[in-house]
């Protein structure tokens, strides 16, 4: 059982335990931030849809694993389009590595989202990123982990599923969140999750749809709903991920 009093999917309860176990950095990093909502607007004045590339090699819930290197796959998610990367740095369930985000960070100019499963302070020393990933429903003390993030310069993106995980974003005082329509009970995804929060979020927040949206069909519906931009992966990894993203960002 997780804070929610619901049973986890036996692959998040995975996910944790393996989380739990890893140390963080030895030093506390301080990073100089690419800003996203700058990212955004640049995408926003160039005509495209502001999507957030996710380099996912593999996941509990996809088939097979892709084993291009996740550099040129970066560089051709930007060469598509693509606002922001994010980048998997989870090792066991989606064959992400904190050594590919610094890579990917090197090559590319747009903001990168570090993408894991950070429980503790001293996780957020591993590498260094423009924005790093909380997950509210896994956090326990959520304001002491975007204060923590915020010291090191990284803009924290607080993931939330629920009303009261969004309430406890905003009390934290998140100013960059991302509505996630998976549900991490069940694995399942359902695009009027974002729906149905949105219309609470406060103006002032950055907000991101994130997870299971698929076609151009799926960017206009949450781009209705009040999504400032997406977070997708699996509809770039499979197949030409160049060609996928100028598809999803011409939407
Ligand atoms: O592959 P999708 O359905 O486009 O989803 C991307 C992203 O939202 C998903 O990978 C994700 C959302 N929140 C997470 C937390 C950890 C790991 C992964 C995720």
């Amino acid at each position: 059982m997780d804070a929610n009093g619901e049973e986890l999917a036996p692959a998040v309860r995975s996910i944790l335990s393996a989380a739990r176990d890893r140390t963080g950095g030895e030093e506390r990093v301080s990073v100089e931030a690419r800003s996203v909502p700058a990212a955004f607007a640049a995408a926003e004045a160039d005509g495209r849809v502001p999507v957030i590339a996710e380099v996912k090699p593999t996941s509990p819930t996809t088939d097979g694993r892709r084993d291009d290197d996740p550099v040129d796959l970066a560089r051709a998610m930007v060469d598509g389009g693509a606002a922001a990367l994010s980048v998997l740095t989870e090792p066991e369930h989606f064959g992400g590595s904190p050594a590919s985000l610094e890579r990917i960070r090197a090559a590319v100019d747009v903001p990168v989202l570090r993408k894991d499963f950070i429980l503790t302070e001293a996780q957020l020393d591993v590498v260094e990123s423009d924005v790093v990933l909380l997950i509210a429903r896994f956090v326990d003390d959520l304001p002491a982990l975007v204060a923590a993030a915020r010291e090191r310069g990284f803009q924290p993106l607080v993931e939330v599923h629920t009303r009261a995980e969004l309430d406890r974003a905003t009390s934290a005082g998140a100013d960059l969140i991302g509505i996630n329509n998976r549900d991490l009970a069940r694995l399942e995804v359902d695009l009027d999750t974002f729906e149905s929060l949105a219309p609470s979020v406060p103006d002032d927040v950055t907000l991101i749809a994130e997870s299971g949206i698929a076609s151009v069909a799926d960017v206009r519906r949450m781009r209705e709903a009040g999504a400032d931009a997406l977070l997708i992966g699996s509809a770039i990894m499979d197949g030409d991920v160049t060609a996928n993203v100028r598809r999803l960002t011409s939407a």
